[in-house]
């Protein structure tokens, strides 16, 4: 599937909660610099890499770093508590992987393979409240290794500002960006749990689900968000491009 979803709604957003001032004095009065306390990072890993072949891309080399540590490298700097959703057969190569990392790594396991990434969402979700109890999650696909941290701080700060469930980027094309996304930890586990109980069963469709807000894509330009942000590995191609880059 692709790392966006089509939006159904063509409103820009269908929240109605209005600013949380506590929140706001309580963001203030911490330094700059330290992680969320209330912010826990998801990566979900626990696709099947078809269009990247054989391989799982999650621990593909990119430029001497597997990708999903460059994932959680970049998590580290919102957050110290990750958790790491993935098939049982991944676990090995990946705690491999991510050895050393900074933040704290759980792996939250699919019960079920191959439910697709709402499910992968959903179960990442509940492992994040059980083990850390964090209000907050920004759910990040182990192929986007350029995920700007400031961006994840943007939508969180959005999203507990507004006393929403969530915060997105719509894109200019009218899609959303749901697999680097902050969501409300508890309502969109229920959300994600309910949506693969029905017919439709994309992530905009969990999102729908709960009460969020979207931030336009032009925004990110005036934040300085990196552009490579959003830009999701694939392919084998698209890896050695971007190793190219990088060199
Ligand atoms: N837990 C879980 N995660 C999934 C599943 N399908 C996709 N994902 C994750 O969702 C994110 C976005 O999906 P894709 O980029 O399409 O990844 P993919 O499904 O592994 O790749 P393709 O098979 O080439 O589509 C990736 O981080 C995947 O690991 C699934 O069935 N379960
Ligand atoms: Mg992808």
């Amino acid at each position: 599937m692709s790392p966006s979803d089509r939006s159904r709604s063509d409103s820009s957003s269908n929240s109605n909660a209005s600013a949380d001032a506590d929140a706001d004095t309580d963001r203030e009065s911490k330094p700059e610099s330290a992680p969320a306390p209330d912010l826990a990072g998801l990566v979900i890993a626990g696709g099947y890499s078809t269009r990247f072949g054989d391989e799982d891309k999650a621990v593909a080399d990119l430029a001497g770093t597997p990708m999903i540590r460059r994932v959680v490298d970049r998590l580290a700097a919102v957050t110290d508590a990750v958790v790491v959703n993935c098939r049982e057969d991944q676990r090995g190569a990946i705690a491999a992987a991510l050895e050393g990392c900074a933040p704290t790594i759980e792996f939250a396991l699919d019960p079920v393979e191959d439910r697709g990434p709402v499910a992968g969402i959903g179960t990442g979700l509940e492992a994040v409240d059980e083990t850390y109890g964090r209000e907050f999650a920004t759910v990040v696909a182990c192929d986007m290794p350029f995920v700007d941290p400031d961006l994840l701080e943007l939508l969180f700060e959005r999203a507990r500002d507004a006393d929403a469930d969530g915060a997105v980027v719509q894109l200019e094309d009218g899609w959303y960006q749901t697999t680097q996304a902050v969501y409300r930890t508890e309502p969109m586990a229920r959300a994600c749990a309910e949506t693969l109980e029905s017919d439709d069963k994309r992530i905009v469709a969990a999102l729908e689900r709960v009460d969020y807000v979207t931030v336009a894509e032009k925004v990110l330009e005036d934040a300085d968000v990196d552009d490579a942000t959003f830009e999701s590995l694939d392919t084998k191609e698209a890896l050695e491009a971007a190793a190219t880059r990088l060199e």
